[in-house]
């Protein structure tokens, strides 16, 4: 019998902002994995990459102006050292989580390209948020560089495009490894947003929303549950208000009705309730939505927010 297949997504909180938070951050996020894994699994992880993505931008285009020697990287360039630096980490807490649980896996990351749409309008209009929170001044600083912001909580952050995810060029090697049994890092970020031109997969300066690509990875490899690990241990209705309410198991079409209700945040929880019906109407069996702490009783049904068919 073929073993169950899930897709996890790894929010920011899952991650952390720096490098030392980043290591902490996973070393608590691939437990919940690595649950999974014990439980016989077929794992694909991917992962925000939004506050690193700023941060590797912000480090090597300040350094590159300074000194002559060093050039700058372009945004594609940067989404490709994210997924390495993080998928690096998460290889290396998820193998030593396991091992210390008598269980050996290969683990890989799959520097991944995404296909995007060079008429998508959304390529002309910023909307995801990256880097780190920026104070009055900085923000200045990036618009001056022909930069874009937008006032955050606390301050404001860079934005840039967020265009839709088309094909995943690296998929079959996914799918291989996946087959093999290898516990697969994919789509880190949303994957590389590229543009096609003849042979040339060339960068595209933009961030794929990660949801999306989570969505995108479970349908295509055909997974039974996506599983996306985000800051908040349920899906609520009438969110940050006295009546907010937790929900626990409902169907696709529940789901649907509170999504037209405008119960979700814009870009943060509305993309993952979309990505949960993407995946049941396209034939999963279950989307979990559900913080890290919380994952392993949101696996057994007695925690976080379960969509169903229905
Ligand atoms: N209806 C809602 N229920 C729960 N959280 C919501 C809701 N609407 C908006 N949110 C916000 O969504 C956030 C999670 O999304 P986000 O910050 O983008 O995380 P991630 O990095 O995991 O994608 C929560 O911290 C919460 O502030
Ligand atoms: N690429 C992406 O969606 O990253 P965040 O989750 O950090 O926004």
């Amino acid at each position: 019998m073929q073993k169950k297949r899930v897709v996890i997504s790894l929010g920011h909180s899952a991650l952390g902002a720096t490098l030392p938070e980043q290591r902490e951050a996973v070393t608590k996020a691939v437990r919940a994995v690595a649950d999974l894994v014990a439980d016989g699994a077929n794992v694909v992880i991917t992962h925000s990459n939004g506050t690193q993505v700023g941060m590797i931008h912000t480090a090597m285009n300040e350094f590159a102006k300074a000194h002559a020697e060093y050039t700058g990287a372009p945004m594609a360039v940067c989404s490709a050292m994210s997924q390495g630096y993080i998928g690096y980490d998460i290889q290396n807490a998820l193998r030593a989580e396991l091992l210390r649980r008598g269980i050996y896996r290969n683990i890989a990351t799959i520097i991944t390209q995404v296909t995007v749409d060079p008429y998508d309008e959304a390529l002309y209009q910023p909307t995801k948020v990256i880097g780190r929170v920026l104070t009055k001044e900085e923000a200045e600083a990036e618009q001056k560089k022909g930069n874009f912001v937008t006032e955050v909580e606390g301050g404001y952050r860079r934005i840039i495009a967020a265009p839709k995810p088309q094909e995943i060029i690296e998929l079959d090697s996914i799918r291989l490894l996946l087959d093999a049994g290898h516990i697969v890092i994919a789509g880190g970020g949303g994957g590389i947003p590229v543009l096609e031109q003849g042979e040339t997969l060339r960068g595209a300066s933009a961030v794929i929303e990660k949801d999306l690509i989570a969505t995108r990875l479970a349908e295509e490899l055909r997974a039974d549950e996506l599983v996306i690990l985000t800051s908040v241990d349920h899906v609520m209705l009438n969110y940050g208000r006295e009546n907010a309410t937790p929900l626990g198991k409902i169907t696709v079409s529940e789901a649907e009705g509170y999504i037209r209700e405008g119960q979700f945040g814009d870009a943060t929880m509305l993309p993952k309730v979309q990505a949960a019906c993407s995946f049941i109407r396209r034939g999963g069996k279950r989307a979990v939505i559900t913080s890290v702490h919380n994952a392993k009783a949101a696996f057994e049904g007695s925690a976080g927010t379960s969509i169903v068919e229905g």
